[in-house]
């Protein structure tokens, strides 16, 4: 389904007026810096792994809701349009959408995919592994109230990626260094714990982050981030409290507050490390006045004032 960005327009405040579906649609400027989108247009994952389908419709909720955000810096924005799942063939559109991340690295550039179910992140983490040539070390910091440490049954879904992905580095003989962060101890078995902690998975807990912001927090995120090349920074709509963001295939009690979402994207992104990022399972079916698009929205925004 193809997007057409529009919003409104302010003539009278002149160019620092300016809105997201205005600089989509302008041209670029070499001087500054390219945030890519792409849309992952499927509910396949999400069916596979036993969930309420309707992120398929994820992508375009979010543009319409990110058309109107306020552009306040010095940044291109493109729109590369949607990659979809034909028939069930999840894994092709899967290395469709590596393809396209390689290139945008390839380039300098800064992408994120917009899900569709988290098993966008398999396609992500494909994409920079092909960019990276077994050369550079990878960080996953990844807000989330499930862990998706499932194994493969017998293919992959929107809860396997980050097995997946841990299978691949260490193939290649690397560390899986994966972060979750924003976990609720009621969303995930006793055999997902045991899985997290037998790779060593460093975990959050959404109960932790609600009590006020750990004062060690940050200089945690720093260290982690400094110890890897590049940081893969991969958001589940699903860690946010469901006054925040109704609009998700499985919605977990408890969760994160937008503001402590927004604090930890601001402190990984400071870090100059963050090659990659992208927003999964937004699930518009189940929105309620937009505030869960508008949510999102405020989340890529967020990530983009690092750029
Ligand atoms: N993407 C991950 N999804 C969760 C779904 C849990 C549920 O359906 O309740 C998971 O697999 O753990
Ligand atoms: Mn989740
Ligand atoms: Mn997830």
């Amino acid at each position: 389904m193809s997007f057409e960005w529009k919003g409104r327009i302010d003539n009278e405040d002149g160019p620092s007026a300016e809105r997201w579906h205005q600089r989509v649609q302008a041209s670029h400027k070499a001087e500054s810096p390219t945030l890519a989108l792409l849309g992952f247009q499927t509910d396949e994952g999400v069916a596979r792994n036993k969930g309420r389908v309707g992120a398929k419709n994820g992508p375009n909720a979010l543009r319409a809701a990110a058309a109107n955000l306020p552009i306040n810096q010095a940044l291109n924005l493109r729109d590369d349009g949607d990659i979809e799942v034909e028939g069930t063939d999840l894994e092709s559109a899967q290395v469709k959408v590596a393809e396209w991340v390689t290139n945008k690295l390839t380039r300098n550039e800064f992408p994120i995919v917009m899900g569709g179910g988290h098993e966008i992140a398999y396609a992500s983490y494909l994409g920079w592994r092909r960019w990276a040539k077994q050369q550079r070390s990878l960080g996953i910091i990844n807000l989330d109230a499930h862990l998706d440490l499932r194994k493969p049954n017998p293919t992959g879904s929107s809860g396997t990626p980050f097995y997946q992905i841990a299978q691949s580095i260490q193939q290649d003989g690397g560390q899986f260094k994966y972060w979750v962060l924003g976990v609720s101890e009621v969303a995930n078995t006793a055999a997902l714990f045991q899985r997290a902690e037998d790779l060593n998975v460093q975990l959050t807990y959404d109960n932790q982050l609600n009590l006020g912001e750990p004062p060690e927090l940050a200089s945690q995120l720093v260290d982690f981030c400094n110890a890897v090349d590049d940081i893969y920074l991969t958001i589940d709509l699903d860690v946010l409290q469901a006054a925040f963001m109704p609009a998700v295939s499985a919605p977990a009690a408890g969760g994160l507050s937008l503001a402590m979402v927004e604090r930890i994207i601001s402190t990984v992104m400071r870090s100059g490390k963050v090659r990659l990022a992208d927003l999964a399972e937004l699930n518009p079916e189940y929105d309620i006045d937009s505030i869960g698009s508008k949510t999102a929205a405020r989340v890529l925004y967020r990530i983009s004032r690092y750029l």
